[in-house]
């Protein structure tokens, strides 16, 4: 018997994730699937599940995550040097880019309902951005990272007190809100030495840098329109010499993607990238606190196995349609 492993954040999504759990497990009752449930316990606890179930045996498995984009992270990075995994994603957290990305409904039943149907065929191949960090240590990342501005407002806002009161009256926006407007008065911005596939550029005053592979990021700005998962490159999108009005003006535009038609905002496609900056910049992978500059960076080409509706992507765009409808 295939069993289904779940590794579930009942913390996500201001501990929604948990409801979200029961509804699932209830479905699949109904519907008399087996699977095996995994709650993590801690930060980091995700990777260590999941590395183990990969290496229980030789045997092809499905892990699906269920919380939000921190959670796909670490299951992801504790997969991806195991060929025998495919992984899934039921959205459970607050900014859930990756079910966006990878257009995987947003409601958690509709979710199941897509996976459920999905595992029967061929999984995709995706890339992977791998970071290596100045100590040696890798990460990698899924949907995307970010040096600067944009990973000390992650930092701050996940480590901020007043976040879970204020999740608590589903007022979590409002931290972002506060830390966006608070940075955006204080952050002080940096030269960046930033080399693409050997080709070296020097930005100054720059704000941050990001590289994605797949295009959402912060809960559903459109950071790289262009960006797919599955092109073998990685998507560079740089914010520089910018006042701080017009800041908040391209981060308004990023909600449709269109910043990039801003001229303090360039773009590359690479598969090689190095990020050196004149101070220590806050780095973040998958929107979780992962160290400071300097890091380089190359991809993984379709290293990870990954259910998606990417492949019937033109179905989804063209029609909002019932996951019934999709094979
Ligand atoms: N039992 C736990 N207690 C506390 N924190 C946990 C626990 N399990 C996992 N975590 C941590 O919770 C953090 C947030 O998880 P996740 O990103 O999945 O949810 P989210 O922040 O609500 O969603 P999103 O990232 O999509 O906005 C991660 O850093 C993860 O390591």
């Amino acid at each position: 018997m295939n069993y289904i492993y779940f590794i579930i954040n009942p913390k996500a999504g201001n501990g929604h994730c948990f409801k979200i759990w029961g509804k699932i497990e209830a479905q699949l009752k109904a519907e008399q699937v087996p699977y095996l449930a995994f709650f993590t316990e801690y930060p980091g606890h995700a990777k260590k599940l999941a590395s183990q179930i990969a290496v229980k045996n030789d045997n092809e498995k499905l892990i699906i995550a269920v919380g939000g984009d921190g959670t796909m992270h670490e299951v992801m990075n504790g997969v991806i040097k195991h060929k025998n995994i495919t992984l899934g994603f039921i959205p459970g957290g607050s900014g859930n880019d990756f079910s966006r990305g990878f257009l995987i409904p947003s409601d958690p039943l509709e979710a199941l309902k897509v996976l459920l149907r999905l595992m029967k065929h061929e999984p995709a191949l995706i890339d992977a951005g791998k970071m290596t960090m100045k100590d040696d240590t890798e990460h990698y990342f899924i949907n995307n990272m970010g040096a600067g501005f944009d990973a000390i407002i992650a930092y701050k806002v996940n480590h901020s007190r007043i976040k879970a009161v204020l999740n608590k009256l589903s007022l979590g926006r409002l931290v972002y809100v506060f830390f966006l407007l608070k940075e955006l008065f204080t952050y002080k911005t940096a030269t960046i030495d930033l080399s693409i596939d050997g080709q070296k550029h020097i930005f100054e005053k720059t704000w941050f840098v990001t590289v994605s592979n797949q295009p959402y990021y912060g809960g559903g700005m459109k950071i790289a329109p262009d960006a797919q998962p599955d092109d073998g490159q990685l998507d560079i999108t740089v914010v520089q010499q910018l006042s701080r009005w017009k800041l908040l003006l391209v981060f308004i535009s990023v909600f449709w993607g269109k910043h990039i038609h801003f001229k303090e905002v360039k773009t590359f496609k690479g598969r090689m990238v190095s990020i050196h900056s004149s101070a220590s910049l806050y780095v973040h992978g998958d929107g979780e606190h992962l160290g400071y500059t300097p890091l380089n960076i190359d991809i993984k080409v379709k290293g990870l196995q990954v259910l998606t509706r990417r492949k019937n992507k033109n179905e989804v765009d063209l029609k909002e349609r019932s996951s019934n409808d999709i094979f």
